[in-house]
């Protein structure tokens, strides 16, 4: 288990997203009041989306904090499928438009080619990231570490900050963070909705098979605080 589990449970998706916003937003100040600078890391999916809009309302230095993804699809940044575009519309909004953002996706063929010049554009980012925001998939898999892939044991294994993975099960090769860049934070929260994810999540807690479900990359390790939020 991880050294400083928390598992806050809340009746509601909105109740979640205020107590969750509120916690980031003031990390991240902590963070710039601290250092000068912040960097928080979110994910994509369905389940951030509102908590990013009440983020985005929160009157913090906006300015110092760096913005990226802990995975992306290897589509074009405006595309249906892209975290990046989710990210602009939702959450680099209101006040966080001017926080500093970089994506995952470059000009690259693929993510193969395109993951070192994805890590080197992460240069400034302050490390340890402050905040990191995952979610998790009903196969258990979180960023784009997919039970399936071919690609799940050197995204889990390697030092490098990004590692490309071509799912079988989900659309798109992805690019995603690696276990060792994920864990070089300050702070992780597990963002969950629904009992569905609850039972997959404890689940997760009942063996350390990392490759069957690779949240337990994050959830059965001693480095990183992991608070896991889930609504009903
Ligand atoms: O780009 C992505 O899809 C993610 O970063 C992924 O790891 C996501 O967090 C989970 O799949 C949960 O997705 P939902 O929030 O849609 O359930």
């Amino acid at each position: 288990m991880p050294k400083e589990t928390v598992f806050k449970s809340f009746a509601n998706p909105a109740a979640l997203e205020q107590d969750l916003a509120e916690r980031i937003a003031r990390q991240l100040q902590h963070a710039v009041d601290a250092r000068g600078k912040a960097s928080l890391v979110v994910s994509g999916g369905s389940t951030p989306l509102k908590l990013f809009q009440q983020l985005s309302l929160k009157a913090i230095d906006w300015s110092d904090v760096y913005i990226t993804l802990a995975d992306e699809r290897w589509v074009e940044a405006d595309a249906q499928d892209s975290n990046e575009r989710l990210v602009r519309e939702h959450l680099l909004q209101n006040r966080a438009a001017n926080a500093k953002f970089r994506g995952l996706k470059n000009m690259f063929a693929t993510p193969e080619l395109g993951c070192d010049m994805a890590a080197e554009s992460l240069a400034n980012f302050p490390r340890p990231f402050d905040v990191v925001v995952l979610g998790m998939g009903n196969d258990g898999h979180t960023c784009s570490w997919f039970p399936c892939a071919a690609e799940l044991e050197l995204a889990l294994s390697t030092q490098a900050l990004c590692a490309a993975v071509n799912p079988s099960t989900a659309p798109h090769p992805r690019i995603t963070l690696s276990k060792s860049g994920i864990l070089n934070s300050r702070q992780i929260y597990l963002h969950l909705v629904g009992e569905q994810k609850l039972a997959v999540y404890r689940q997760a807690l009942e063996s350390d098979d990392v490759k069957a479900m690779p949240i337990r990359a994050v959830l059965a390790q001693h480095k990183t605080p992991v608070d896991v939020f889930w609504s009903a």
